[in-house]
């Protein structure tokens, strides 16, 4: 199954000159979002993992049922303002803007075994970030895996000693 053919290019979507990577598709195919599941997974899957990290707001999709899958907990790391709890923030750079991103405090305990998962992995800001947020409360992050790999736009190096894993890349 050619899960590239599932996604669809936008261009200029949020902004001029960005070509999006539209993930529907994929999402509204039931065997096409299966497989991607499969794969994901799989990444992982000779892994010890204690909790999956799922990246505000695409993360969210596979996240959970990697969680699942894994026997693992799922843990959101949200933008700014809306986890309710007390938390821990990172301010970072995305290919097409800057945000904030949050994680309540009690969300991960020293030592878990972190499993950050993403839609997109693009200049690797989201990530990077996230990975901070994880080690400032003690976690290991095992592994980062994302569904699509813009490899054009170096994000590996911004991840420098994580595994990296991806489903497809361009
Ligand atoms: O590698 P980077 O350059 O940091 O970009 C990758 C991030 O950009 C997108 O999220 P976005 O902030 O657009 O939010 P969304 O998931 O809510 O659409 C994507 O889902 C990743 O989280
Ligand atoms: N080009 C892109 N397409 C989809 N999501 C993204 N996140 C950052 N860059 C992106």
């Amino acid at each position: 199954m050619d899960l590239a053919s599932y996604i669809r290019d936008i261009e200029d979507f949020p902004k001029a000159g960005v070509i999006f990577k539209d993930i529907t598709p994929l999402l509204s195919d039931p065997k096409a979002l299966n497989k991607a599941c499969d794969v994901l997974c799989g990444f992982a899957g000779h892994m010890h993992v204690d909790k999956v990290v799922g990246v505000d707001s695409r993360g969210f999709i596979f996240a959970p049922l990697l969680a699942s899958r894994l026997g693992a907990g799922f843990v959101p790391v949200r933008k700014s303002g809306k986890l309710p709890h007390t938390t821990i923030s990172e301010s970072y750079e995305l290919e097409y803007g800057s945000e904030i991103l949050e994680i309540h405090t009690d969300a991960i305990k020293k030592g878990e075994k972190v499993l950050v998962h993403d839609d997109v992995l693009a200049t690797g800001g989201t990530a990077n970030a996230v990975c901070k947020l994880i080690e400032k409360l003690g976690g290991e992050v095992v592994q980062c895996n994302f569904l699509i790999e813009l490899t054009f736009l170096n994000g590996a190096e911004k991840l420098n000693g994580y595994q990296i894993e991806a489903l497809l890349q361009y």
